[in-house]
């Protein structure tokens, strides 16, 4: 019966069908006996997506339920869902239960299959720190994890240390000052800010430890060992949509059970030569500044708060003026155009792996390549509608596509987005795109570069002074002579930037930047002549900033959308891509 310490096979139950069970060093699977069918059912689980095994006839989700009987033991694995139209991405958990002819036999097979999960889960985490956002998205982050992550964690015998915040930057507090040893990977239940709050407490700490300075946007920073999980509790959960392709937590609970990883481009946001913050999703001035900075006075009505004041703040039907300055990445490797998606193994993102860190084999990356030239900085001015980048495609519920279909997770540049001033039906129909297969580039008032560094300053005349921003007259919501006179442009009269006080509520943000409410000042019978910048759900105390991309620097417990999985493919127009990211002509 036994073969060797790998291979393990016997007849095995399922209900009332018999089976012949083999389990070897890649896989486990089952396939029925009976002789008299023509198509016998068979199963094969490898063991890459095997979560735990049982004594007895055990349940885990809803609620755990275990029947202990001599001869059965249970088995969990991963099992991808699959919806009206084809798969979703969603996973759930599979169970099946083996019914053996004798308590021996059974002992045998528990004890092989958690020896053989052992050797082949050696790159899987056993100790995770877990903070949950107890206020994020609808605020039912600790009952996800008590009810969804936490069983399936046990089952997997992985150990976590959960810490509820109390308050804002707690999380990535810890991580920058607390001991974390033994910590094979950093958990967020909550949103996209709980999620940065990791991504700066990780990247700050790597960087203290390798000595490097975060400050100068020259540095070569140090990609960071850490594994960040993220269970989707917040608003947008765009990080998690677009790295996972759905939001689920079980599905985002099994991709860190397994020892998922997805490296991650990250773009650090600099001022004057200070950093500012690190992004992942998107830095955006004008209109989803304005949005952003709009929502903050909506924060009640949770996460609709984004359509209301997107309907508030597209019927301002504002633009404002800028010089953007753009470093762009090599055309001859992919373009934002290029109808392509950066589907999980994307050949694009592997092949950056070996031009980012180019002396490494795939365990060791530490030796990143600073060698090649910088190349030529592109300027460009006017006034725009929105000036956006982002690292990747910044897919959402609300735009199953995201801001930029093409970009790619993990290949070290990001889109550069230029909206320019347009009518308001032009901008809508530009919004309108997001949410549809229809390209949103394909519009004479837009413009998009795959870029590695940008620079946004304001024209001459406007530009920003140092410490303007704090001693700012401010007046209160209501004071205002023209809010009053109803001089409100069609929607809120609201100046943004260097215009906003300190928030009574919930602070979010690094380096203690308050979280500034959008209130009247004096000036506002005029539209603003300046927007602010939104970065991953922060509004950015300045206007001019440098941004620069760094390729691969974080890694995440997830592997990339899988093939079909949560979004759509391109059908619409010209994009008829369902590949891996390979060129259709
Ligand atoms: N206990 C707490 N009290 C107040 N604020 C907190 C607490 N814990 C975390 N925060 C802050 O709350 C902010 C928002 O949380 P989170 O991202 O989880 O939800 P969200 O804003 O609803 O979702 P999204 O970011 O996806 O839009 C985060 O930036 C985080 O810094
Ligand atoms: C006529 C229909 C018009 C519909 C327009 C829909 C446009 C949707 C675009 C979605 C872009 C998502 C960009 C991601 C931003 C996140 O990093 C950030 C943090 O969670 N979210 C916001 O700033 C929240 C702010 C989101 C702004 C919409
Ligand atoms: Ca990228």
């Amino acid at each position: 019966m036994e073969i060797d310490s790998e291979w393990f096979e016997s007849d095995l139950w399922v209900g009332k069908e018999q089976y012949r069970a083999v389990l070897n060093e890649l896989y486990f699977s089952w396939t029925e006996i009976d002789k008299k069918k023509r198509e016998r059912k068979s199963v094969s689980v490898p063991l890459s997506e095997f979560i735990g095994v049982e004594e007895g006839r055990v349940e885990i989700l809803p609620q755990r339920k275990v029947e202990e009987t001599e001869r059965h033991f249970t088995v969990f694995t991963v099992k991808r869902s699959r919806g009206g139209r084809g798969s979703t991405g969603l996973w759930t958990v599979g169970r099946t239960q083996f019914c053996c002819n004798g308590q021996d036999l059974r002992d045998h097979w528990v004890r092989h299959l958690r020896t053989a999960l052992r050797k082949h889960g050696a790159s899987r985490p056993r100790r995770l720190l877990v903070f949950i956002n107890p206020f994020g998205g609808k605020q039912r982050g600790r009952q996800i994890y008590q009810s969804l992550v936490a069983p399936l964690f046990e089952l997997a015998g992985i150990s976590a240390h959960v810490v509820v915040t109390e308050k804002a930057n707690q999380a990535r507090d810890h991580i920058l000052k607390k001991d974390l040893t033994g910590f094979d990977g950093v958990v967020c239940v909550g949103g996209d800010g709980m999620f940065s709050e990791l991504l700066h407490g990780v990247i700050g700490r790597t960087q203290q430890e390798a000595g490097l300075s975060e400050h100068d946007p020259a540095v070569t920073l140090q990609p960071c060992n850490l594994h960040i999980g993220i269970i989707p509790a917040g608003s947008t959960d765009c990080v998690c949509f677009a790295t996972v392709g759905v939001n689920d937590p079980v599905t985002s609970t099994l991709h860190i059970i397994i020892g998922d990883s997805q490296p991650l481009d990250v773009c650090s946001v600099h001022h004057l030569n200070k950093l500012v913050r690190y992004s992942v999703s998107l830095v955006g001035y004008g209109f989803y500044g304005d949005v952003l900075a709009e929502s903050e006075r909506h924060r009640w009505m949770g996460p609709l708060r984004y359509d209301y004041s997107g309907c508030l703040v597209y019927l301002s039907n504002r633009s404002y003026a800028g010089m953007v300055h753009f470093l762009p990445a090599d055309p001859q490797l992919s373009s934002p155009r290029d109808n392509t998606r950066c589907l999980s193994g994307c050949r694009v993102c592997s092949e950056s792996t070996e031009r980012l860190f180019p002396q490494s084999d795939s365990s060791s990356q530490y030796s990143q390549d600073s060698s090649q030239s910088e190349g030529e900085w592109v300027s460009t001015e006017g006034r725009f509608r929105c000036v956006s980048l982002t690292c990747m495609s910044s897919s959402c519920p609300r735009s199953p596509l995201g801001l930029s279909p093409s970009a790619h997770l993990a290949d070290g540049t990001g889109d550069l987005i230029l909206v320019r001033d347009t009518h308001p039906l032009g901008f809508l129909t530009y919004l309108h795109r997001h949410t549809t297969t229809e390209d949103q580039f394909d519009l004479p008032f837009v413009e998009v570069h795959r870029v590695k560094a940008v620079r946004f300053s304001l024209p001459p005349g406007e530009e920003e002074s140092e410490g303007e921003e704090e001693g700012e007259k401010v007046m209160e919501g209501g004071d205002c002579k023209a809010e009053q006179e109803g001089e409100r442009g069609g929607g809120a009269c609201r100046s943004i930037s260097r215009q906003y006080l300190t928030s009574g509520g919930k602070q979010r943000g690094i380096n203690n930047h308050k979280k500034r409410d959008f209130l009247c000042v004096p000036c506002c019978s005029r539209a603003p002549s300046v927007s602010v910048w939104n970065c991953d759900g922060e509004i950015l105390p300045y206007t001019e900033i440098l941004c620069r991309v760094h390729g691969q620097l974080v890694r995440l417990f997830a592997r990339g959308i899988e093939d079909g999985a949560g979004t759509r493919p391109f059908t619409g127009g010209n994009r008829k891509c369902k590949g891996r990211c390979v060129l259709h002509t």
